[in-house]
């Protein structure tokens, strides 16, 4: 039997890297999505990874991954475990085996994550996985989360810990309580990738829709507004982890100040999720929303501008947005990836068109995508 498993992509409205210090972020998913399939073999002895969107494949002997693994025991865990430094290091040996090409290195953290939920969830069963995103990779739409997700999904489904119904056809969402467990275990591989991450990602992953996510808890934001963002890849190669770590050197030399500036963060994302919340009486009202949604970007894009995360490209897509009056901000780590501009309901297309040609022209890219869809959902084939 096949799982297949598929789990969204997110913005950030508000408020990241301020939540990876314990301040208020406002994120939704998007329907971009990474998909898994899994299929459990009796035919062959060997563990395969096809990485699609990145062009690698791996296969491992079940032998081999015991053998290197060993100082684990049994490594399998009902319950979701951190990997150590030390089985990190097992892992970045049988990545090593591979020939993992150095232009890539920057990847391997994703395959350590793979074989640390792998090995955990399902112990040494062979199978082949095939990992393929609509999302792009390393660009702050939250690809690590959805990579771990949707690989934590597909896992737990073929795995003792999860009871669930495989006769259902077509997609289907987990039980809270395995939602909760799916979640839980992607964060132990978003750590593997990110270093620190504050969980937001991987919970907007799972639980879809639009959240407010503070200190680990996050709580569903009901969005009553229509909000249509365009959202423009700069292209520019960045490293969440990088990213992430950088702050938290900037944070620790300017301890006050930094403390000032993710207090008046956590304000704008705290202000963001009462607009949304809020029923527009007519059309006035939902204007004036909007244009306060777009003042709170600016505001917040120029506070990650003063903790060092934006980038020349990100400042480009600022600065020609504001041309048409509209607001922007990067979203997810920064250093590069993807900017959002908040598209009003009475901008037309005519405007739109223009701005998206002038991006283009630098060579970004730019396409819009549904906000707030289900999260991580799941589906058997019993074909194969
Ligand atoms: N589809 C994918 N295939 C392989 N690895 C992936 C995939 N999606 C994400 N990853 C892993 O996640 C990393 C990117 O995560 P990150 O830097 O947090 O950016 P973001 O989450 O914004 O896309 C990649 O280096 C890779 O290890
Ligand atoms: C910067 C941060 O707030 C978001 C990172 O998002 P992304 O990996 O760039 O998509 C980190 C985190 O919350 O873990
Ligand atoms: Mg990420």
């Amino acid at each position: 039997m096949e799982v297949t498993a598929r789990a969204p992509g997110k913005i950030i409205l508000a408020g990241e890297h301020a939540v990876v210090h314990g301040y208020t972020a406002v994120a939704s998913s998007i329907d971009l999505y990474t998909v898994v399939s899994l299929r459990l073999r009796s035919d062959e002895d060997t563990v395969k990874l096809k990485l699609n969107d990145i062009g690698l494949d791996f296969s491992w002997s079940v032998g081999r991954i015991k053998e290197v693994l060993s100082h684990l025991g049994s490594p399998f865990s009902s319950t979701p475990t951190s990997c150590s430094l030390e089985t990190i290091k097992s892992l970045a040996t049988l990545v090593d085996e591979q020939s993992f090409p150095e232009t890539k290195i920057g990847l391997a953290s994703g395959v350590y994550a793979f074989l640390w939920l792998y090995t955990s969830i399902l112990g040494f069963k062979p199978a082949t996985v095939t990992v393929s995103s609509e999302l792009p990779v390393g660009a702050g739409l939250g690809s690590s989360a959805a990579y771990c997700v949707s690989l934590s999904a597909a896992l737990l489904a073929l795995s003792d810990s999860v009871k669930l119904d495989v006769s259902q056809k077509g997609w289907s969402t987990f039980k809270e309580t395995e939602a909760e467990l799916v979640n839980k275990w992607a964060f132990e591989g978003e750590k593997i990738i990110h270093g620190r991450p504050s969980g937001v990602d991987n919970s907007v992953s799972t639980f879809g829709n639009v959240i407010k996510f503070k200190s680990g808890v996050m709580t569903r934001v009901d969005s009553n507004m229509p909000l249509k963002m365009l959202i423009t890849n700069t292209k520019v190669g960045r490293d969440t982890k990088a990213l992430v770590a950088n702050v938290s050197a900037r944070k620790s030399r300017h301890p006050d100040a930094m403390c000032s500036v993710l207090n008046a963060i956590e304000a704008i994302s705290d202000e963001w999720s009462t607009i949304i919340q809020s029923h527009a009486v007519d059309d006035l009202y939902l204007s004036a929303n909007e244009e306060k949604l777009g003042e709170l970007m600016e505001m917040n894009q120029g506070l990650l501008l003063s903790i060092g995360v934006s980038h020349a490209s990100i400042e480009n897509v600022l600065q020609t947005s504001m041309k048409y009056k509209l607001a922007s901000k990067l979203t997810g780590a920064g250093g590069g990836g993807c900017v959002l501009t908040l598209l009003p309901t009475h901008i037309s297309g005519e405007v739109i068109n223009k701005l998206v040609e002038e991006l283009g022209s630098f060579g970004f890219q730019c396409f819009s995508a549904g906000i707030g869809g289900k999260g991580v959902q799941i589906s058997f084939d019993h074909s194969s």
